[in-house]
C-alpha cells in the first residue's frame, strides 16, 4: 500500500472519478469542500474566518468550504484575487453572495482575521509561485495568523515539500482523497478528507481509504 500519492497518480485518480466512475466535479467539489469545513470545526471555534481562493479547484473547493463554514456559525470572507469566467466558480461565488459572505478581489487586511484558510493551489501546482500570489503567499505568511491549508500547502512542491522555503506553513493541513507525498514533511495536525473514493479505485491505485466512521466526512490522522 502506498501512503502518499504522487502528483500523477492524483490526477489519474481524479480523472478516473469523473469519467468511467460517473462523477462529475460539482459533487466531488461539494464532498470535498464540505469535509474541509467540517474538519476545521473540529480544531477551531467559530471566528471570522479569511479564505483565500486560487484560480484551479483548490480555490473552488475553498468557496465551498467558506459555504458550509457559515452555515456552522463562522464569520467567513472569500478573497479570489483573480477572476475568472469559469461556470463552476461562478456559481460557487454566487452561493457565497447569496449567503452574504463577502468575495473580495483586492488585498484584505489580514489581521482582522482568526484564521486563514489556503486554497490557493492544490496538486497541480508546478514551479515557481506567480504573481499575485508570490505576494499572497508572502503576506499570509507575514500575518503569523492560524492557517488551514487545503489538500497543499501552497508554494509547497506536491511531491517534495517547501523546497524553496516560499511556501506556507500552515497548522493543519487536509489532504482530500488520500495525503500527497509532501504530507510526509507535515508536521501539524492532520486531516484527510474528500469521502467519495470507492474502494475498487483505492485497490487499483494501491492506497488506502481511511477508516471514517459514522456519518463523518474527515478523519484526523495525526
Ligand atoms: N479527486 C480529488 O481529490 C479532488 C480534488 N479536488 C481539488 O482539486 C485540486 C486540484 O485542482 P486543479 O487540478 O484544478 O489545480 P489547482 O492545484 O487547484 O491549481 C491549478 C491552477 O493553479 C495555477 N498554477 C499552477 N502552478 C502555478 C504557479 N507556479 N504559480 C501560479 N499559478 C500556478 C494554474 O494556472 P495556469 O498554469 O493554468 O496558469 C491553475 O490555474 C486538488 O488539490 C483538490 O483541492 C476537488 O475539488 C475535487 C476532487
Ligand atoms: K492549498
Amino acid at each position: 500500500m502506498q501512503k502518499y500519492l504522487s502528483q500523477e497518480v492524483s490526477r489519474l485518480v481524479d480523472e478516473r472519478l469523473m469519467s468511467e466512475l460517473g462523477f462529475s466535479i460539482d459533487q466531488l467539489m461539494e464532498l470535498a469542500g464540505l469535509s474541509v469545513a467540517e474538519s476545521i470545526t473540529k480544531e477551531f471555534p467559530p471566528c471570522k474566518v479569511l479564505v483565500v481562493c486560487g484560480p484551479g479547484n483548490n480555490g473552488g473547493d475553498g468557496l465551498v468550504a467558506a459555504r458550509h463554514l457559515k452555515h456552522f456559525g463562522y464569520l467567513p470572507t472569500v478573497f479570489y484575487p483573480k477572476s475568472t469566467t469559469n461556470q463552476l466558480y461562478l456559481r460557487l461565488i454566487t452561493q457565497c453572495n447569496t449567503l452574504t459572505i463577502p468575495v473580495i478581489n483586492s488585498t484584505p487586511f489580514y489581521t482582522e482575521f482568526d484564521l486563514i484558510v489556503d486554497g490557493i493551489f492544490g496538486f497541480s501546482f508546478k514551479g515557481d509561485i506567480r504573481a499575485p500570489f508570490d505576494g499572497i503567499i508572502r503576506d499570509i505568511k507575514n500575518s503569523q495568523k492560524p492557517l488551514v491549508s487545503i489538500d497543499i500547502p501552497s508554494g509547497w512542491d506536491v511531491e517534495q515539500g517547501n523546497v524553496t522555503g516560499f511556501g506556507l506553513e500552515p497548522q493543519m493541513l487536509i489532504s482530500l482523497t488520500a495525503a500527497k507525498q509532501c504530507a510526509q514533511f507535515f508536521k501539524g495536525i492532520h486531516y484527510i478528507g474528500g469521502r467519495f473514493v470507492p474502494p475498487s479505485l483505492a485497490q487499483e491505485f494501491n492506497f488506502e481509504v481511511p477508516p471514517y466512521s459514522g456519518s463523518n466526512q474527515s478523519i484526523k490522522i495525526s
